[in-house]
């Protein structure tokens, strides 16, 4: 792929249906409850019968991906853990051991582990999808983390991955260390959030390396000024992580796809506001599902509209937070498939 290559971003139809919108809350209000009474589940239910176009809904064979690379800006000293962690949780995931397996396996999800930049070669797996469009980004205060035919190829292979998966539910989660710092930059860039309450302590970092990170991320951040009108793809190129294209692509893809997208944490949100940039209807197709402990969530979220179904103070990624509300999916589900309505059970209304 070149500069002049074509790139096609998948359409994306938005899911909003007035009469089926209104079939379906017809249908949630006359379940035995009070009004409203199952809350937050109730507007679950109805996000996923639009997505289905159906006033039932089927989930089918979920999988979870994790996509996993590494980053030229860890060498500013902006983890609390070594760069080599992220090859070695590589191998701990294809072993079974991560808390990612663990949740999978509890679950019933299927688990793909995806090379999208990993800084060291990887034995082959049959859980292993090798897509590997470099040996971890650029360090991003010197110059953009990757060329934007880099971006276009991660969004592509994101694509594509997804692409390949069967069922009609997808999770999304990464590996790879430092990428709180590109996610916090990412949200400082697409939603105007200032770096102070972008920027978290990710893997632990204690106050003054707090402070170095967001010394860091202010002069990465003015290294790389805004277009106007904003460039998305030259942002995710400046600024990005091979795993954060690589999960917007494949969000992009689900939707176009119709599947339900289960979203974890901080990092699996900026991937989310990369690909809501680039189309906003992927949007009505992506389920929050919970705000992490980490600093510029709750910003990510509110930017989004979102609000997230779990907040356990969760601050690890992998896809865990997904898998941690997917029985509230399956409840969702369930409710409005299973659940009588007052008439069918007689039982009196107000
Ligand atoms: C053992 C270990 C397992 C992890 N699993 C996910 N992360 C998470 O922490 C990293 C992001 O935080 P930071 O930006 O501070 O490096 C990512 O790898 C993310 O997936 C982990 C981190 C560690 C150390
Ligand atoms: O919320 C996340 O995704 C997150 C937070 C801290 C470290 N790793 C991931």
């Amino acid at each position: 792929m070149n500069e002049q290559t074509p790139f096609r971003l998948p359409a994306i139809e938005a899911t909003s249906n007035a009469a089926l919108a209104a079939r379906l809350r017809h249908k949630i209000d006359h379940k035995t409850k009070p009004l409203g009474a199952l809350g937050a589940l109730e507007d679950l239910a109805l996000q996923l019968g639009l997505i289905q176009r159906q006033e039932s809904i089927t989930l089918r064979e979920p999988q979870m991906v994790v996509f996993a690379a590494d980053h030229g800006i860890a060498a500013e000293g902006v983890s609390a853990y070594p760069q080599a962690v992220t090859v070695q949780m590589v191998g701990n995931m294809l072993a079974g051991g991560a808390a990612i397996n663990v949740f999978a396996r509890q679950h019933g999800f299927a688990l793909r582990v995806v090379d999208a930049g990993v800084a060291a070669e990887l034995p082959a797996h049959p859980q292993l999808l090798p897509r590997k469009i470099g040996y971890g980004t650029k360090n991003l205060c010197q110059g953009p983390a990757m060329s934007r035919d880099q971006a276009k190829a991660a969004l592509s292979a994101g694509m594509h991955v997804l692409q390949a998966l069967p069922g009609n539910v997808v999770a999304l989660g990464e590996m790879g260390i430092a990428n709180t710092s590109p996610a916090a930059l990412l949200l400082a860039r697409l939603a105007g959030t200032r770096i102070e309450d972008a920027t978290g302590r990710g893997t632990g970092l204690d106050d003054p390396q707090l402070l170095h990170k967001q010394d860091v991320l202010r002069r990465a951040l003015a290294r790389h000024p805004m277009s106007q009108p904003l460039d998305v793809l030259g942002v995710l190129a400046a600024l990005g992580g091979f795993e954060i294209a690589m999960m917007a692509g494949a969000m992009l893809q689900a939707a176009s796809e119709r599947r339900v997208v289960l979203v974890d944490g901080f990092i699996a949100g900026a991937a989310a506001l990369v690909a809501h940039a680039l189309v906003p209807a992927v949007r009505d197709y992506l389920v929050f599902c919970h705000r992490s402990a980490e600093t510029g969530h709750r910003q990510l979220l509110a930017r989004l509209e979102a609000k997230p179904l779990l907040e356990l103070d969760l601050r690890l990624g992998e896809g865990t937070g997904a898998l941690l509300a997917w029985p509230l999916v399956q409840s969702a589900a369930n409710f409005l498939n299973e659940m009588a309505s007052f008439e069918s059970a007689g039982v009196s209304q107000k």
